[in-house]
């Protein structure tokens, strides 16, 4: 059996995979294949262990006969053809739970710097701009005691509401489509309809995956229904908030402020107007960038990998239909 690997990743889990008799090859640039290059590499390969989110659509299962598996190192699957990909017999698993802790601490810490406006005011430094201590300038918002909305409270919104009402005691407000009854239990999380979770929440976070649903669901019409003091966190994907209506939104203060782990697209450009605003902070896509949760993810992935290379399902298979 052999694998290709599309980027660089901890070693303990290559060395799983070799001692289970994989044979390996590895993008050791750790630069983004395009899909062609994907494809021409994959076209000799069994399995794939995927890092990143290049598009793996149709015309990538029609292209690659021989794969059989794919491991996606992420939670999110929303980059790949789940239908094509069962359609070629090909099974896909991803990363849920381990990743779930680090990514909640980046909604956290967007939530805490935002709303102190602490990149902007740490850019200040550099700036020069620190001329002396002022009782008026630039003040931040307390968090404490405030309403934490989560759009989304599945695995990583729980985690986060875990944290706001430990750090804060926030009050924990949520929209999904379906009620979460521990969310309910342990931290009296109350379920609302959208618009009362738009006209409630002091700041808003975004834990749904990407879908037709989820799409631009953050656009000019819902910023506007926000409280004009209130903050939006996006650490999900990029495309579940129009760029350009937060921005006017934020130009405009129909909302206070807003913190990003994701953008549509990544990279960002280093001209967009969000990167000098003090009440934004933006972060490169690192909600799952710690030296422990990578590892577990690879580990995760390759033990998927390893599962199939037996004949045995996935444990984390996104697509079970694949196997009849
Ligand atoms: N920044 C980063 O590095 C990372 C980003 N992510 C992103 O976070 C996302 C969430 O991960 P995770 O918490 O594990 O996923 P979960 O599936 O556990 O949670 C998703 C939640 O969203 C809700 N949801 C789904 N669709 C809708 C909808 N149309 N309207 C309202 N609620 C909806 C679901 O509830 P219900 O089904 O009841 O609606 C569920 O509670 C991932 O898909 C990924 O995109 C993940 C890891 C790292
Ligand atoms: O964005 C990261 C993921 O795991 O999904």
């Amino acid at each position: 059996m052999n694998v290709f690997i599309s980027k660089n990743i901890p070693s303990q889990a290559v060395e799983l995979l070799k001692n289970n008799g994989f044979e390996i090859d590895i993008n050791s640039d750790d630069k983004n294949l395009s899909q062609e290059e994907l494809i021409a590499a994959c076209k000799q390969h069994d399995f794939l262990l995927n890092i990143g989110h290049a598009n793996l659509d149709s015309h990538f299962f029609s292209s690659c006969p021989n794969l059989k598996g794919i491991a996606l190192a992420s939670v999110g699957y929303d980059h790949v053809d789940i239908n094509a990909a069962t359609r070629a017999g090909v099974a896909v698993s991803n990363t849920p739970d381990v990743l779930s802790e680090a990514t909640a601490d980046i909604a956290f810490l967007l939530l805490l710097a935002v709303s102190r406006k602490a990149f902007g005011r740490a850019r200040e430094i550099p700036a020069g701009e620190w001329k002396d201590f002022s009782f008026l300038h630039e003040l931040g918002i307390d968090l404490s005691g405030k309403t934490l909305g989560i759009y989304g409270l599945g695995r990583i919104g729980y985690e986060l509401a875990r944290k706001a009402k430990a750090a804060f005691n926030m009050n924990i407000i949520y929209y999904n489509r379906s009620k979460n009854p521990k969310a309910e239990k342990d931290l009296d999380a109350k379920y609302v309809n959208f618009d009362d979770l738009l006209t409630k929440s002091d700041a808003i976070s975004v834990h749904t995956n990407l879908s037709p649903e989820t799409e631009f669901r953050f656009n000019k019409d819902v910023f506007k229904r926000m409280k004009s003091s209130a903050i939006f966190i996006n650490t999900a994907r990029g495309k579940i908030h129009n760029e350009k209506d937060l921005i006017e939104a934020l130009e405009t203060h129909e909302i206070w402020g807003a913190g990003l782990d994701v953008t549509d697209p990544e990279p960002m450009s280093k001209d967009n107007p969000l990167l000098n605003m003090t009440n934004v902070c933006v972060l490169p896509h690192i909600g799952s960038a710690t030296i422990e949760t990578r590892t577990k993810m690879a580990t995760l992935a390759a033990n998927n990998l390893i599962a199939a290379a037996k004949g045995k399902q996935m444990p984390q298979v996104v697509n079970k239909e694949v196997y009849g």
